[in-house]
C-alpha cells in the first residue's frame, strides 16, 4: 500500500486486519490519475465464513450489553472519526476521487454524525406496556442478529457508517462489503469502531465483487441485508434475501425531478441545481437530474447557470481549492460519455460542457442539456454523472404529472416563493425525500430513502431503528386460565 493512511490488509474480521492473498486481486485506482495506489484481495469462501462466524459469535454478548454501554462505544467512535477527519478525508479522496473540499466536510463528518446520533439513541430503545384489563402485554425491542451491509462507491465512509451505526445500536453485529471500486474507507470505520471499544466480531469488513455480496446475502447465518446500489442489483439482492425471508433495506437509484417556478429566486435555484447535479461529479443517488424550469425564468436560469459553472475548479482533488473532481472509474466515465453522445443524437441542445478533459484521470466537464423532452434516454435513465437535463414547462399540473412519470422515486425538489404551492408540490411528489428551496441535504436526524423502484426502508433518523430491530410481544395472564376441556 502506497499511502500512509491506507489500511494494512484487505479485510477486518473479529477485531483485526486479515489478509488472504489467494483471493482475486482488486486494484485500487486513484481516479484523478488512473494510477494503481493499492491492492486488496477478494474474500475467499474461507474469509466469508470467518467473517460471518465472527459476527454470529459476537452478537449475543453485544446485544446483552446495555444500550448505554453500546451507545458509549458508538459515540467514542464518532469522536475518533472527527479527530481524524483530515486523514480520513484524504483517504476518501484517494478512494473515490471526490474533491477534498467535499470529503473534508461531508464523508467522515456524516459518518460521525450517524455514530453519534445512534449512539445517543441506543439507551432509549424500549418496548411498551399494553394493559388489557388485569392482563397485560409488554413488548421487547430485540435485535435481528447478523446484518450484512453492501455499499456503492460514491460515499464509502458514509454508507459504512449509516448502516453500521443503527445496526450496532440495536444490538446487531455486521459484516460490511464495500464496493469493489472503493474498498479502503470502510476498513477505517471498522478500525475506529474497535479502537472505540467494540468487541471483536461486532463490525467486520470483507472485500469482493457481486459474487461475495451474493454469498453473504444467501447465507443462513444472515438475518438482514441493507444494500446501497443500483436497481438491477437491488432486484437480485431483494430476491435472494426473500428466499430466506430476510429483512431488507434497499437504497437504490433515482432520476429525481427538481422544479423551478417563475417566482423562484434565480440564484438559489441555480445553487440547488448545481448541488443537485454536480456535487461528487454527479455521482449522488438523490440528484435532481431532471430540472423543470418554467418558461418565464428559463433564459435567466440558463444564463446564470452557465456563468456559475465557469467558476467550477476542476483538477487535483487533493487540492482544497478544487471543487469538481473526476468520475470514480474509467468505466463510469465511459457510461457518462455514452449518455452525452446519446443526448446529442436524440436532439437535446448541449448548452454547457460535454467533453472529457485532456488530462490523466477520469475527468469530464459538468454538462448541461436544454430543450430535453420527456421521452429522451437522458430524461429516463439514471446516468450517475455530471449531466443535467433542463426541461421547459408552463403550469403546475402539467409539471407534476411529468415529474412523477418515472419508475424511480428517491428524491424531488421545488424552488418557489409561494409557500402554499411549495407544500402542495411536496405533497404531490412520488418520492421518499423532498426539498423546498434547497437540494440534497441529508442530516442524520431526517429519514432518507426512496419509494417506487428507488427502494424500501429508510436510513437515518428514528425510522431506521424499525429496520434494524424486531418486536417481541409477551402476553402476561394475571389470573387463572380457563380452557374448553
Ligand atoms: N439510494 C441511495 O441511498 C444510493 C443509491 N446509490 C445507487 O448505487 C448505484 C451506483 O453504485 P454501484 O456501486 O455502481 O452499484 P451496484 O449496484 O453495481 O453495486 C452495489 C454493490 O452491490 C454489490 N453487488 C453487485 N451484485 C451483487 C449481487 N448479485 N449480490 C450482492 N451484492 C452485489 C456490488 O459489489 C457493490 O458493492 C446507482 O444506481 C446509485 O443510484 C448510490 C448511493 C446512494
Amino acid at each position: 500500500m502506497t499511502y500512509p493512511t491506507q489500511p494494512t490488509a484487505s479485510h477486518f474480521i473479529n477485531g483485526a486486519y486479515v489478509e488472504d492473498d489467494t483471493g482475486m486481486p482488486i486494484d485500487v485506482i486513484y481516479p484523478a490519475t488512473g494510477a494503481v495506489i493499492g491492492r486488496v484481495y477478494s474474500a475467499t469462501p474461507a474469509i466469508i465464513d470467518q467473517a460471518l462466524r465472527a459476527a454470529r459469535n459476537a452478537q449475543a454478548a453485544w446485544a446483552a450489553m446495555t444500550g448505554t454501554e453500546r451507545g458509549r462505544i458508538l459515540r467514542r467512535a464518532a469522536d475518533i472519526m472527527r479527530d481524524r477527519n483530515h486523514d480520513l478525508s484524504v483517504l476518501e479522496t484517494y478512494d473515490t476521487g471526490k474533491p477534498y473540499q467535499e470529503t473534508s466536510v461531508v464523508d467522515a463528518t456524516s459518518g460521525a454524525d450517524a455514530l453519534e446520533y445512534f449512539g445517543g439513541m441506543a439507551a432509549t430503545l424500549t418496548g411498551e406496556h399494553i394493559q388489557l384489563g388485569e392482563d397485560w402485554v409488554y413488548t421487547r425491542r430485540e435485535p435481528l442478529g447478523v446484518c450484512v451491509g453492501i455499499g456503492a462507491w460514491n460515499y464509502p465512509t458514509q454508507i459504512a457508517s449509516w448502516k453500521g451505526a443503527p445496526a450496532l445500536a440495536c444490538g446487531n453485529t455486521m459484516v460490511f462489503k464495500p464496493s469493489e471500486t472503493t474498498p479502503l474507507c470502510a476498513l477505517k470505520v471498522a478500525e475506529i469502531l474497535h479502537e472505540a471499544g467494540a468487541p471483536a466480531g461486532v463490525y467486520n469488513v470483507i472485500q469482493g465483487l457481486g459474487d461475495v455480496g451474493a454469498a453473504l446475502v444467501a447465507d443462513d447465518r444472515v438475518d438482514k441485508v441493507s444494500l446501497t446500489g443500483s436497481v438491477p442489483t437491488g432486484r437480485k439482492v431483494y430476491a435472494a434475501a426473500a428466499a430466506g425471508i430476510k429483512h431488507v433495506t434497499m437504497e437504490l437509484g433515482g432520476k429525481s425531478p427538481m422544479i423551478v417556478f417563475d417566482d423562484a429566486d434565480v440564484e438559489n435555484a441555480v445553487s440547488g441545481a448545481i448541488l443537485g447535479n454536480f456535487y461528487s461529479s454527479g455521482q449522488v443517488c438523490s440528484n435532481g437530474t431532471r430540472v423543470f424550469v418554467q418558461s418565464g425564468i428559463k433564459e435567466a436560469f440558463l444564463t446564470r447557470l452557465a456563468e456559475r459553472l465557469k467558476g467550477a475548479v476542476i483538477g487535483d482533488p487533493q487540492d482544497p481549492a478544487t471543487s469538481f473532481g473526476p468520475m470514480v472509474s474509467e468505466r463510469q466515465l465511459g457510461i457518462v460519455e455514452g449518455y452525452i453522445a446519446n443526448g446529442q443524437e436524440e436532439g437535446a441542445r448541449l448548452v454547457y460542457g460535454g467533453k472529457r478533459l485532456a488530462k490523466d484521470g477520469f475527468f469530464i466537464e459538468p454538462t448541461v442539456f436544454a430543450d430535453v423532452t420527456d421521452d429522451m434516454t437522458i430524461a429516463r435513465e439514471e446516468i450517475f454523472g455530471p449531466v443535467m437535463a433542463v426541461f421547459d414547462f408552463d403550469d403546475e399540473d402539467e409539471v407534476m404529472a411529468r415529474a412523477n412519470d418515472t419508475e424511480f422515486g428517491l428524491a424531488a425538489g421545488v424552488f418557489t416563493r409561494d409557500l402554499a404551492r411549495a407544500h402542495r408540490v411536496a405533497a404531490g411528489f412520488q418520492a421518499g425525500t423532498c426539498y423546498i428551496n434547497t437540494y440534497n441535504d441529508a442530516p442524520v436526524e431526517a429519514p432518507f430513502g426512496g419509494s417506487k423502484l428507488s427502494g424500501v426502508g429508510r436510513e437515518n433518523s428514528k425510522a431506521a431503528i424499525a429496520h434494524y430491530s424486531q418486536l417481541k410481544s409477551v402476553y402476561v395472564r394475571m389470573g387463572d386460565l380457563e380452557a374448553p376441556f
